[in-house]
Order: structure tokens, then sequence, then C-alpha cells
């Protein structure tokens, strides 16, 4: 059902013009089939073979060739456009989404389906359109069987019917055995991840790498029972469809002609064409394990889809700089906000609180740890959407039609950050700039800088955050959010951070909210606030 949707979407002209190609090749291959049956019928009755009978053969047969050659390079290319249009509307619909659903959905689930899912569909899909060629060729053959003889068409197709429809309905019983082994397959990965992301603590830990690695023995030891189990059941019908061909050839041979007056005429001609049946019935039943596979892959890829149609946010993306360029105070009234598991139930509520944060300023943000900072900093530049309250800047509410361009004042370092390995969406960035401040971050000994890409990104956390630093600083935005960002540095940069950094850019008009736990350095802010177990308390003026 899946992918009957997937190739149903946008224009119907590619599917149309292969459905007329793959009809055409049908045609031609019962021709070809009608040319053998001409040619045995003069042998039998010594006459010989007319050379059109020959040179429409040949004909045909170069036809058909070409025709299915057509067809299945054009499916090829349909089935191709239609996944990387999948795949680009996810990620399209991905940096768009906000960001708990993200979160919720998990970092893992995202990659797995649109990496592992539509990879192996790109390899499947274009297997059963072959599969659905066949199918064609099947009908083209019963229908010449039909010209032959009406009852023979009727016995031989009510038979094929009934052997798919027993082999489509035992193979049904599969599919749940399938969605099994999709969930035993993502826990097996997950202890996979054990060992890679985990190397260097198992490798400290024998104890702990054999526990390891005897969970994972059992994991890996229920998968293989479990695909053991369902090929078995593939062997079983697959047996089925082999023994239902013999049968068909049998009927063909042996049964009809005791019910059928005249039908041992044209016995040989239906018997060949029973026998160009057996290669599209083979080619349909080989692909029904790929048809259920492709179709459970697809199925996880619309629910992905899904979910994140329903966190989508509603705001066009701003493509130069913010509204609120330039403002003078930033107010949040009554924020209040909560994680909630899938029940719904609250896990960690920050606020309600009250902040101000005025242009030019510096604030620092301090409490322990699991208080709420990050999550109050995610509140304040709007990642997260308050459920109770309001932000406003110089007196504008933001709602869901601005929220993205006040997003656009924030430049911020968060613990868990990514660093890019390049300056996108900066295209216009003075080369001569970077490496100032790549040698003013004390990296240029370390990382390069040359069309519009870091020569490396492979650095210590410290550094990494430095070169994050480099990327923030090039934003050039009007506030600056640092979330730990000192926590990594030497001594030397942690001073530089504070003493330096954060001044010059107060004295470029830039506001300034950090997280920190450097209580040395606490004076070196306009005004300090704490945040406790959610709440936020009054700031202290330093
Ligand atoms: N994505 C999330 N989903 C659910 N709960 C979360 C999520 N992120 C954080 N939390 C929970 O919210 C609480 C506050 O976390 P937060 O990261 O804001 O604290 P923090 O003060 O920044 O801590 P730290 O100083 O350790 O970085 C914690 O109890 C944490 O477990």
């Amino acid at each position: 059902m899946h992918i009957l949707r997937l190739l149903n979407t946008g224009t119907a002209t590619g599917f149309r013009r292969i459905l007329v190609v793959t009809c055409l090749a049908g045609l031609a291959n019962a021709g070809v089939l009608g040319m053998i049956n001409q040619a045995a019928e003069q042998t039998a009755l010594n006459q010989p073979i007319g050379t059109d009978v020959l040179l429409l053969y040949i004909c045909l047969a170069i036809f058909f060739f070409l025709a299915d050659r057509a067809s299945l390079r054009e499916a090829n290319r349909l089935v191709q456009h239609k996944l990387e249009s999948l795949r680009l509307r996810i990620v399209g619909k991905i940096r768009s989404v906000d960001l708990r659903t993200l979160e919720n959905l998990g970092h893992g689930e995202i990659f797995a389906t649109i990496a592992q899912e539509i990879n192996h569909l790109s390899q499947t899909l274009p297997l059963l359109v072959s599969a659905a060629q066949s199918a064609f060729l099947l009908v083209f053959c019963l229908l010449y069987i039909a010209l032959l003889s009406f009852w023979a068409f009727l016995v031989v197709g009510g038979f094929i019917a009934l052997g798919l429809a027993v082999f489509w309905w035992r193979r049904l019983s599969l599919d749940q055995a399938l969605a099994q082994i999709h969930g035993q397959e993502a826990e097996m990965l997950d202890n996979l991840a054990h060992f890679t992301k985990g190397f260097q603590e198992i490798r400290l830990n024998a104890d702990k790498n054999d526990a390891l690695f005897t969970r994972f023995t059992q994991v890996v030891d229920d998968l293989q029972t479990q695909v053991v189990g369902i090929g078995r059941k593939w062997v079983v019908l697959l047996q089925f469809s082999n023994a239902f061909l013999y049968a068909l050839v049998g009927v063909v041979i042996f049964i009809l002609p005791l019910f059928f007056q005249g039908y041992t005429d044209v016995i040989y001609k239906i018997t060949a064409a029973a026998i160009f049946c057996v290669g599209p019935v083979t080619a349909i039943t080989a692909a029904a394990p790929l048809y259920a596979k492709a179709d459970l892959g697809l199925g996880h890829v619309a629910r992905l889809e899904r979910r994140l149609s329903q966190g989508r946010m509603a705001t066009p993306p701003v493509l130069t700089g913010s509204a609120f360029s330039g403002f003078s105070t930033i107010a949040c009234q009554d924020l209040h906000f909560a994680y909630r598991d899938e029940t719904g139930e609250a896990v960690f509520t920050a606020g309600p609180f009250d902040l101000t944060l005025q242009r030019g300023e510096t604030v620092f943000l301090v409490g322990g740890n699991g208080s709420g900072k990050s999550t109050a900093m995610k509140l304040i530049c709007g990642l997260y959407a308050a459920d109770a309250g309001a932000i406003s800047v110089d007196g504008v509410v933001i709602d869901a039609d601005n929220r993205q361009d006040y997003r656009e004042l924030f430049a911020a370092i968060f613990t868990d950050f990514h660093l890019f390995d390049g300056l996108y969406g900066l295209a216009d960035r003075d080369k001569a700039e970077v490496e100032r401040l790549l040698t003013r971050m004390e990296l240029n000994g370390k990382v390069s800088f040359a069309d519009g890409r870091f020569s490396t990104t492979s650095l210590s956390t410290g550094q990494r955050k430095r070169l994050a630093l480099i990327v923030a600083m090039l934003e050039d935005r009007d506030v600056y959010m640092f979330d730990e960002w000192a926590a990594d540095q030497d001594s030397h940069f942690r001073d530089i951070f504070y003493t330096q950094l954060l001044p010059e850019l107060k004295s470029r008009g830039k506001t300034v909210l950090a997280v920190t736990h450097d209580d040395r350095y606490w004076s070196h802010c306009d005004r300090r606030l704490t945040m406790d177990l959610g709440v936020l308390t009054a700031g202290t003026r330093t």
C-alpha cells in the first residue's frame, strides 16, 4: 500500500509512460510466444517455417527486449526520483520542525529511517518494478491462452489466481514477524554502538567488555532465531510456489484434454504458454519478501514524516537577519515550560519566571546541575515554545509567525553544540577576518580556512569550542548565549574569555547571557541570575 502511495505522488506522466511501455513489452512477449507456436505447428505438419514467421519472431523479440529495457530504466529513474523527493521532503521538515519534536523522535530513529530505510528502498524498489513487469507479462500470456481456448484460459488463469492468492495470504502472516525483526535489528544496532562509541571504556574494563559481549551475543542469537524462523517459512512458501507450477503444467497436459473436445489440437501451444507463465510467476513470488520489507520500510518513513508534520512550526524562513535587530529590550514574562514523557506527565518544570535583557548587558546565569539553566536558555532564544507566558521585543509579542525572526537575534554555543565544517550562510565573510580570529583563538597552526570550509574539525573539546566561538563571532548577532563555554578551556583561555572576549562583545553593543560555574569571574558581568529547580531568582548586580 505504501509503495503504491509513493508511486502515486506527484505527476502521473512518468508512471503512465512506464505503464504504456510495459504493456507494449507484454504484448510483444505474447507475440514471441505466438510465433514460437506457429513455427512448432508448421514443423509438426511437416511444412517449412516461413521466413515471415522468422522475421516477425526476430522483430518481436528485439522489440520486447528494447521495450522491457526502456520500461525498467524509466521505472528505476522514477523510483529514485520519488525517493530523492521523499528524502528532501523529510529533511525539509526536519529543518523547520520544533526542537522538542526532534528531541522526542531521537537522533537514532531519524537517522535509521532516512539513511537505512530509504537506502534499502532505493535498492529494492527497482526489483519490485521488475516483478510488476512480470505481472504484465503474465497477463498477456493468459490473454494468449484465451485466444487459443477460452476454457483453458479459465482453468489456467483460475489456477494461477488461486495459487497467488494462497501464496499472498500465507505471506501476510510473515509481516508481523518482519516487523518484529525491525525492532530486534534496532536493538542490535544500539548494542553495537556500545562497542564503537564506548570503545575506550570497554578497553579499560575487561568485565564490562565481557558483560557487554554476552549481552550482544544474546541479542544476536535472538535475532538469528527470528530470522531463521522466517527463512524456514519462506522455504515452505517457495516450495509451495514450485509445486504449484508443476501442478499447473500437469493440469494443462493431463487434466484439460479429458474435459474439452478439440483441445488436443492446441495442447502443445497451451503447454508452451503455460511454461512461459512459469518465469513471471516465479519472479512475482520471489519478489514477495522484498515487497513486504519495502512496504514496512516505507511505513516507517511515513510514520516519521507524520510525526514531523505534527510538530512542525508555521514559521517562514528569514533570509536576511532579524527584523528585531537593534532591539532595546527583550522581556520574558511568566514563562513556563515542562518536559513531558510519552504519557504527557511533566518530568521537569521550568518557571514561571520573568526576565528582562537590555541591549549591551552581560548577564551570568548560575545554578546547580540539572537546575534548568540550559532549558531556560533554549526557552529565552525561542528554540522551545513556552507552555505559558510571553516573550516580547520592545513591546512586540513573539508568536508562531515571528518566532523565526526572533531566533535570528541569537548566536548560541550550547553544551551539546554541533561544530559545522565551514561557514554556512556566511558566504560574504572576509577570509582575512577568519584568519585573524583563528590566530586570536590560537588555532592558526591547526585549522586553516579556504573556500568557505575549515581544513579540519578533529580537535580537542576546548579547541572545538574556540572554533565554534569564531563562527558565532562571524555571525555577528545581537545576542550571544554561551552555555558553560569556558568549562573546557585552560586557565589561559578562560581568562581571555571573561576578561577580553566578553567585554569586547559588550563594547560592540552585544547582549550576552552566559551560563557559568566559574565563581572566580562572577564579577565580570552586569547582573547574575540564579536558577534553582527551574526557578529563576532575581539578579544580583555586580
Ligand atoms: N530533552 C530533554 N527531555 C527531557 N528532560 C530533559 C531534557 N533536557 C533536560 N531535561 C531535564 O531537565 C532538567 C534540567 O536540565 P538542564 O539541562 O536545563 O539543566 P542545567 O541546569 O543546564 O544542568 P547542567 O548544569 O548539568 O548542564 C534535568 O532534570 C534534565 O534531566
